[in-house]
């Protein structure tokens, strides 16, 4: 649907150039919800305004749905615009005119006749649950309607992709829960194709299929969502993960966790199916004890994902070979003040 071959995008102003986007390859395949996470500059936006023609590559090609947009004509770029919703997290929405207005204006611009407009702003104000608000303003609305009458408006002319710019960070947790139903909703029922730009691990858990983790313009892990925040590899993914759940305690939070917890103090992976269940129903055998003193599990795409922190108790030689038995099962690490 969307595919970016060593794209690049560096913006010069005077003598400074900054690579905004760097070398990226990426495909965003048809149907899926795919998650663009980055911390603030890692050239979230800028990957976004690249692929709906708003800003030029300066090298690689892009495309999307088959059709190039590294090199198109402005022309053309409208025309592969219509089929590109966009939501913003400001919402963007005109002040001066009503819900509806707002809704009908995209199709107003592609000239669809009076009658056809109002059917399909009636439509899209009903799937968005906000048909009673057809004729307040934006003022009028809270956080969230304000980003359903984008979603609205972003759908009207039946583009087949949407692009979410941090489209809940205005929002607080229950309004982004309800966004972001409204966003799976658009992608199940409607078959929209829907790429989310975020800086919260919550969303991209909460909706995407697949995920691309970005930083300093580069794409620096991708895949299932599952696979690549349960077994992070680079420095942002894990600093993604941790503030999902807990992992491993360092520094002070290890030296305090220590002082409370005089025992051996150990912290284990916990992955779908990993059976440190059954190793520590079995360690009573050995004299060692063990106590649960901190952890934190979720779920992602219906698979469970997280770390526990043990306290393990009793004589050294057993709990080594306890840590070994645990080691034979999933990944152990000493807790270190
Ligand atoms: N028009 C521009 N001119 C010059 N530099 C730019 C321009 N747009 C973005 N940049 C720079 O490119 C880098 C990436 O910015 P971008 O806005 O894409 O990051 P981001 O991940 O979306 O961050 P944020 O969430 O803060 O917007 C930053 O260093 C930014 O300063």
């Amino acid at each position: 649907m969307v595919v970016l071959r060593d794209v690049s995008k560096v913006f010069k102003t005077g003598k400074t150039r900054v690579t905004a986007v760097d070398a990226v390859d990426l495909t965003v395949r048809r149907g899926e919800i795919f998650a663009i996470i980055g911390y603030s500059g890692a050239g979230k936006s800028t990957l976004v305004r690249l692929i709906n023609g708003l800003e030029p590559v300066t090298s690689g090609t892009l495309t999307v749905d088959g059709r190039t947009i590294s090199g198109a004509s402005e022309s053309e770029l409208r025309s592969v615009r219509t089929d590109i919703g966009m939501i913003f997290q400001q919402f963007n929405l005109m002040n001066s005119k009503t819900v509806a207005g707002n809704v009908a204006f995209p199709l107003k611009v592609a000239g669809w006749p009076r009658e056809r407009r109002a059917a399909r702003v009636k439509e899209l104000l009903e799937f968005v649950g906000l048909e009673s608000k057809a004729k307040n303003y934006p003022d009028q609305l809270s956080g969230g309607q304000k980003q359903r009458v984008g979603i609205a408006r972003a759908l009207a002319t039946q583009p087949n992709l949407l692009l979410a710019d941090e489209s809940t960070s205005a929002l607080d947790p229950e309004t982004t829960e309800e966004v972001l139903r409204l966003l799976t909703r658009v992608n199940k029922e409607l078959g929209i194709t829907v790429v989310v730009i975020t800086h919260e691990m919550d969303v991209v858990s909460t909706i995407a299929d697949r995920v691309a983790v970005m930083e300093e313009g580069r794409v620096v892990e991708e895949g299932p969502v599952y696979d690549v925040f349960s077994n992070p590899r680079t420095a942002p993914a894990r600093r993604f993960v941790s503030t999902a759940v807990k992992t491993l305690p360092t520094g002070d939070a290890a030296a305090k966790l220590k002082r409370r917890h005089p025992g051996y103090l150990v912290n284990v992976e916990i992955k779908d199916q990993t059976p440190v269940g059954s190793v520590l129903s079995h360690i009573g055998q050995r004299g060692v004890s063990f106590n649960i003193v901190q952890g934190g599990l979720e779920t992602l795409q219906g698979r469970t994902y997280g770390t526990l922190t043990l306290e393990l108790t009793g004589e050294i030689t057993a709990i080594d070979a306890v840590v070994e038995q645990l080691k034979t099962v999933t990944t152990v690490k000493e807790v270190r003040a």
